[in-house]
């Protein structure tokens, strides 16, 4: 009889806790969404219709698949129908500040630069979010890193992080860009030795500026540090390799290995960091200070003294992760793109190569003060940054309403900046906005932009990218070294298809023909 009426109460308390749950599944599925999406409605922010539970994602994901790519003949900058078909359509007939959802988060599409301008005024910096659901998603790779922290803890990261940037830190890891360069040109005259003058050099590309980030993020020199190299490319692979349900109900779920595979990497990296970490706090002095983690461990120390307020342990490992991650993918794809871009242009091969001569002089000992003077090089870079921004979006969260003009973006609404967009957009750049023409930077930090915040390779306010310093340096190394030694065409296989996987990238790589000068 006692034990009747025990599972009696055992059942009833699991119903309530059933029905406990189903109600908040409910409201933060259903209910919520639906009034924001009322709320938005409402002050007039149009866009296609969602459906539960994949918001809008069925119809991204079909206009995905119809991507085209392109011979090398005709090959086309025009690139933003190709890499966000959904967006482009979308602009036709909501404009350029719109709704969409991936499952059951409203994000608000901005793609007018006098809109984010008015947001941004309002907002400042430290009260702007990062979207929750990026932040769960992405967790294995940046933790509580720079990327994704917010308000008072996001000050308190930029400010020791920051100054590990400056030029002056910089300069002590030309060193280790040259060396990992020399390298993979060593590399490359070995194949075309052997008879093959075809390179994909992207991938070789994204390999060695891999390595740099490495070796100037934590050094390379333990066995420690080449595995934690190994581990985060294999963490990498596996979460942009799977198809992903950001902002789906359980959406995680439906890749259960792969999640597992992530965490369980995200948790051997970590250890592996922290190791690192350990011992040089035992050992300061036996690691000199020239990467990044020393830099880090040494602002720390003296933030310590000053403020009180330091990263722990695991936030300096969360910041290494996030160097290698938000470093070095996007500085590869930046030289990628522009090996891309001269093999096309070879008279601005030639400008390049006349301005390293005249600059730098003998490339064999290269003086990194002088790179500043390579004045061309960088419109260049900034063309390229434009037409290919390997970051190709910009995202934050609101974390209170946010009136602009008649419009409310309530609370909790997420944003998805599209720089492509902006970047390629004729009533900001003209009737040449996807020509390649570096002089439009010559006289202009903004490229002739008609608005000054329509060119965002970098962010933009108080959370713009930290490491444009140390891309800047990486960039003019690897290309003098690069031009100083080969010339560049286009491989008559190269299939023109720039395609988003987290970094604006050529889906089937960059295959070049190389040769030797
Ligand atoms: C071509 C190369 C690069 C591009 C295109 C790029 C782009 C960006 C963009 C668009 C942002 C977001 C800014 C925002 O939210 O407004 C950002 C932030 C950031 N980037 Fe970069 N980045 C590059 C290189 C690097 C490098 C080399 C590092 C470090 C080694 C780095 C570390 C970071 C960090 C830590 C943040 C977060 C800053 C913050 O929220 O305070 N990036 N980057």
């Amino acid at each position: 009889m006692e034990f009747l009426g025990l599972a009696v109460v055992l059942v009833a308390f699991l119903a309530a806790l059933c029905l406990f749950l189903l109600l908040i599944l409910t409201f933060s599925w259903w209910v919520f969404p639906n009034q924001t999406l009322k709320k938005l409605k409402k002050c007039g922010l149009g866009g296609p219709i969602p459906s539960f539970p994949l918001g809008n994602i069925k119809e991204m994901k079909r206009k995905n698949n119809i991507q085209s790519s392109v011979a090398s003949a005709n090959l086309t900058h025009d690139i933003h129908s190709n890499v966000f078909p959904y967006f482009s359509s979308w602009q036709k007939s909501h404009g350029k500040v719109f709704v969409y959802w991936l499952g059951t988060e409203p994000f608000l599409y901005v793609a007018e630069p006098e809109f984010l301008k008015k947001m941004s005024t309002v907002v400042l910096a430290k009260r702007w979010g990062k979207p929750s659901v990026f932040r769960t998603d992405r967790d294995p790779m940046f933790g509580s890193g720079l990327v994704m922290v917010e308000g008072n803890d996001w000050v308190r990261h930029r400010h020791i992080v920051a100054p590990a940037f400056n030029p002056i830190n910089l300069k002590d890891m030309a060193k280790m860009m040259v060396d990992s360069t020399n390298q993979m040109i060593d590399r490359w005259f070995t194949r075309i030795k052997s008879g093959n003058s075809e390179i994909d050099v992207e991938r070789e590309i994204i390999a060695t500026a891999g390595e740099i980030i490495a070796r100037t993020s934590f050094g390379m020199k333990d066995d420690n540090a080449r595995d934690v190299f190994d581990k985060l490319r294999a963490l990498q692979m596996t979460l942009f390799k799977t198809n992903r349900y950001v902002g789906v109900p359980f959406g995680k779920y439906f890749n259960v290995n792969k999640t597992l595979e992530a965490k369980k990497l995200g948790k051997e990296i970590d250890e592996l960091l922290l190791s690192i970490i350990e011992s040089r706090k035992k050992s300061p002095t036996k690691n000199s200070q020239q990467d990044l983690l020393g830099l880090l461990l040494q602002e720390n120390h003296q933030v310590d003294r000053q403020l009180g307020k330091t990263l722990t342990s695991q936030e300096v490992v969360d910041e290494c992760k996030t160097f290698f991650f938000g470093g070095h993918e996007t500085t590869a794809l930046a030289i990628t793109w522009t090996l891309l871009l001269l093999a096309m242009h070879e008279d601005w091969q030639n400008q390049l190569r006349d301005e390293i001569r005249d600059v730098l002089g003998n490339t064999e000992q290269l003086d990194i003060s002088m790179l500043a003077g390579l004045k061309k090089m960088k419109w260049v870079m900034n063309e390229v940054l434009r037409l290919y921004p390997p970051a190709p979006n910009v995202q934050r969260q609101a974390r209170e309403d946010i009136k602009v003009d008649d419009k409310t973006v309530p609370n909790g609404t997420n944003m998805w900046i599209d720089v492509v967009a902006m970047h390629h957009d004729p009533e900001l750049w003209g009737e040449d906005a996807n020509e390649f023409r570096p002089e439009r930077f010559m006289d202009d930090v903004n490229g002739g932009c008609k608005h000054k915040m329509g060119y965002l390779p970098f962010g933009f306010g108080g959370r713009m990218c930290v490491g444009r310093n140390l891309t800047f340096m990486e960039y003019k190394i690897v290309l003098t070294l690069l031009l100083s030694t080969f010339s560049f065409k286009i491989s008559p296989g190269y299939n023109h298809s720039p395609s988003i996987m987290l970094s604006l990238r050529p889906s089937h790589g960059l295959p070049l023909i190389v040769h030797p000068l």
